[in-house]
């Protein structure tokens, strides 16, 4: 199936920017895309975990990954392996339906030929947040990050190039993806702790996937 078979019958996304190329895609994964099914392969071969920052705090988001690359963080660090530190296996393969839908939401933000190596899963319960934070271990910043939301909303805080700056506040809801790159690839964000507020499809969850060119 190609993209456009994906996407033929749906709106075109409303799109709302947050920066010169920074863009809100709303709706754009339907749930026609199987992410979800997607998710759930993942999470059997590679499960949630809660991974320890360099500063020794527990996350409060669990996560995984799929792809050639995974992000991961121990007391030592913040690096991306090819391996599930876990299991010592390989990261499952990215699902097709997540790397059609990345691709997508790229070209539709105007960046063309995305190939992402890395996605990285996100899980939020109730209370869970995530501190603002550049993504920067990815080798080279000229790809976009796509981050797609699924299941409970959340408040997305997208901050500027220092973490002082104030950031705007963006309510993000099933379907709902953010790009981010070029000038903007660099900026500052974050999620709010999340509200329980549980979502038909997914209940008390928020499920986020970021995906990335890492190597
Ligand atoms: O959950 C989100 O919307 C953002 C996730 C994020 O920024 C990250 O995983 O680096
Ligand atoms: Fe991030």
């Amino acid at each position: 199936m190609s993209n456009l078979d994906l996407f033929t019958d749906a709106e075109p996304a409303p799109v709302e920017h947050l920066g010169t190329h920074a863009y809100v895609l709303r709706s754009f994964a339907q749930p026609g895309h199987d992410l979800l099914a997607g998710v759930e392969a993942v999470v059997l071969d590679a499960p949630f975990r809660h991974m320890v920052t360099p500063g020794g705090y527990t996350m409060s988001v669990a996560l995984t990954n799929c792809g050639r690359l995974g992000w991961t963080t121990d007391p030592s660090g913040y690096r991306y392996t090819a391996q599930d530190p876990l299991t010592g296996r390989p990261w499952p393969a990215m699902p097709s339906a997540f790397a059609q839908v990345a691709r997508a939401a790229a070209r539709a933000a105007g960046f063309d030929s995305f190939e992402p190596d890395a996605c990285l899963v996100n899980r939020y319960l109730p209370g869970a947040r995530l501190s603002l934070h550049q993504d920067k271990d990815e080798l080279d910043y000229s790809a976009p990050i796509v981050s797609v939301s699924l299941g409970m909303a959340a408040t997305f805080l997208f901050g500027g190039k220092t973490r002082s700056e104030p950031t705007a506040k963006v309510h993000l809801r099933h379907g709902d993806v953010v790009v981010w790159g070029g000038e903007d690839r660099l900026r500052y964000h974050g999620v709010a702790p999340l509200k329980d507020v549980p979502h038909p499809l997914l209940g008390a969850q928020r499920i986020n996937l970021t995906f990335r060119k890492a190597g």
